[in-house]
């Protein structure tokens, strides 16, 4: 379902006189419907970067990243928001709304995108909203001021809403209680029940241990230092 071949990636930092900094060289890794693979490796390895790039926030220098039939790598603007709508979910550690929309619209928001019924696509989020125990007097509230935890439990439920085939997870559980963290574990297990293919980083080695089925360690994908 997600399959990179040989992708590398560099930055260019033109406001300190156009450094290059390689960061990824020779990229190869393959997530089967069903798996979850958690990247490992040492801080500033790459981890995120590969994540971003995936998800083509990041432009590939070279290489192939097929997710489904979609090479993120030579896609159009239009077809990576298709792909990102429909196929391919994020969940990142940050929650990033618009203003003012009520939680329950922001999580029924990327089901209403693939043409769900709006009472269909508002039962589900608050299905999702009240498992994560997010209490039902928030709703009606835009999350923008909500705590941190709470706010990463409205970016979970929103990540989980619509049933992607597959999944980039970006330390999902980080700031969780037991008992919540406990709840997302849960929905990774069902996504992958279903089929998805699951990229993951997970700081939290019980968590890793428990969803993911194999690691790949990012800094076998890091460029060794020119002397
Ligand atoms: N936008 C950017 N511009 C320049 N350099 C960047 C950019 N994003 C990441 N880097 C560099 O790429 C390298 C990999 O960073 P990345 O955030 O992917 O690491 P990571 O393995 O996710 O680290 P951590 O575990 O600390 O989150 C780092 O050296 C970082 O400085």
């Amino acid at each position: 379902m997600i399959e990179l071949q040989n992708v590398s990636k560099s930055f260019t930092l033109h406001n300190q006189g156009a450094a290059v900094i390689p960061v990824m060289e020779g990229a190869t890794l393959k997530v089967e419907p069903g798996e979850c693979i958690g990247l490992t490796g040492a801080s500033g390895a790459g981890k995120s970067t590969l994540m971003r790039v995936v998800y083509g926030n990041y432009l590939a220098a070279s290489g192939r990243i097929m997710v489904g039939d979609v090479d993120v790598a030579q896609a159009t603007p239009r077809d990576i928001l298709a792909l990102r709508r429909e196929t391919l979910g994020y969940v990142s550690q940050f929650l990033r709304v618009v203003p003012r929309v009520p939680t329950l619209d922001v999580v029924a928001e990327p089901l209403l995108a693939v043409g769900v019924e709006q009472d269909a696509a508002r039962d589900r989020a608050a299905t999702l909203l009240a498992g994560l125990n997010i209490p039902e007097r928030l709703w009606q509230l835009s999350p923008t001021t909500f705590s941190g935890g709470e706010q990463q439990r409205v970016n979970i439920a929103r990540g989980f809403a619509h049933s992607y085939p597959a999944l980039l997870l970006d330390e999902p559980t980080a700031s969780l209680d037991a008992k919540n963290r406990a709840t997302v574990l849960g929905l990774i297990a069902q996504a992958k029940a279903r089929g998805a293919a699951i990229i993951g980083i997970f700081h939290d080695e019980s968590a890793r241990a428990q969803v993911c089925d194999r690691f790949v360690d990012v800094s076998t994908f890091t460029p060794r230092a020119v002397a």
